[in-house]
């Protein structure tokens, strides 16, 4: 070893030392925090601020995402020295609603695999679990409808958002293509690798599966046949990946909810959620939106679904920037209540 490489490793050593006695004060701190709070540990408002906070200060070589995949791990075992969570999630093992928990609360949680959106809401209103994370829209094939339909009838609230792109691999026992007769995967990932497929698979029968980690289960028992999922689900099954990035789209990204009992605080940056009704005559829904318009409230989205109640008659869910303890948003709100048939606020959370 040169003399200098063992220098340079004196060095990391000594800075090592020094963040092991920062990361533990810290710790120290959260333990604190924890003791003096009410309610739940977890505050995703306070934990939005600090990545703000954090990537601003970043000046490198450290790129942002380092950076907040480095310190939600750090915020994940500190917060679970104040209160261990439990996040429920759509399993099995290995999907990318797994990897969106990771994403979000980080490794130090017990995350308990659900086999239905209904399921996921059950656990978190039950007490079972004390958050669920759940997909509600994909940029290719957009809105999951039972997430939407399951929003209006549950009591929880949604804290927060998160997206997380979405990259598709082949995956079997082996590599050789040639000999792959069937391809397992989710209706979902199907459609969003069509144009693949119908280039490097045209022969091989196309088996839906409850979900993509399903899929690479039952190929592990299968050497004819190659699922389409993630890359988690190859991990856990044992399996090799023969393509990555089969998705049509470049872009495909998943947005996924975290619902809960609690109303998030403001964190400066937020997102308001609801749904809401009106009369079915002309300019009714002109007249609906208005509040919006006068507050200066802008609308990331709006999604018509029918209400269920009566035949043809739709209820629109929208997301507008701010949060609903914000002035104009309280005021457009409130507007909204008295004009509206029907409404109903899911909650504030800080925007992804
Ligand atoms: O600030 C708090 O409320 C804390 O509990 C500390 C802390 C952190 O580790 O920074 C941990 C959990 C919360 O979700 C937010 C932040």
């Amino acid at each position: 070893m040169t003399e200098q490489l063992t220098q340079l490793r004196n060095e990391i050593d000594a800075i090592d030392d020094e963040l092991l006695r920062l990361i533990n004060t810290r710790a120290r701190l959260a333990q604190q925090i924890g003791r003096q709070k009410s309610g739940t540990a977890y505050r995703p408002e306070r934990e939005s601020q600090i990545f703000s906070r954090l990537q601003q200060a970043n000046s490198g070589p450290l790129r942002d995402e380092h950076i907040v995949h480095l310190f939600t791990e750090v915020i994940s075992i500190c917060r679970a020295l104040e209160e261990p969570l439990v996040v429920a999630y759509l399993g099995p093992q290995g999907t990318f609603s797994e990897e969106a928990v990771t994403k979000r609360f980080g490794s130090a949680v017990t995350s308990i695999p659900c086999s239905s959106i209904d399921d996921i809401f059950r656990k978190v209103e039950s007490g079972a679990a004390n958050y669920g994370v759940v997909p509600v829209e994909n940029s290719t094939e957009g809105a999951v409808g039972r997430t939407m339909d399951l929003l209006l009838l549950t009591p929880l609230k949604i804290c927060g958002e998160l997206q997380l792109p979405i990259h598709q691999c082949l995956m079997a026992q082996h590599a050789d293509l040639a000999s792959i007769r069937r391809v397992y995967s989710h209706p979902q990932s199907f459609a969003q690798c069509q144009a693949w497929l119908n280039e490097n698979l045209t022969a091989a029968d196309r088996i839906n599966a409850a979900s993509n980690a399903d899929a690479a289960r039952q190929v592990a028992a299968d050497s004819s046949a190659a699922a389409i999922a993630g890359k988690k689900a190859a991990e856990v099954f044992g399996l090799k990946i023969c393509a990555t990035n089969i998705e049509d789209s470049p872009n495909n990204t998943t947005r996924f909810l975290v619902v809960g009992m609690q109303e998030v605080a403001p964190s400066g940056k937020d997102k308001t959620s609801l749904a809401m009704a009106t009369h079915n005559r002309p300019g009714s829904v002109h007249e609906l939106l208005a509040p919006f318009a006068q507050h200066c409230v802008s609308m990331t989205r709006l999604e018509s679904r029918p209400s269920r109640a009566s035949l043809w008659e739709y209820v629109f869910f929208t997301d507008i920037e701010g949060h609903q303890e914000d002035e104009n948003v309280a005021r457009a709100l409130q507007m909204l209540r008295d004009n509206a048939t029907f409404l109903k606020v899911f909650g504030s959370y800080p925007a992804a």
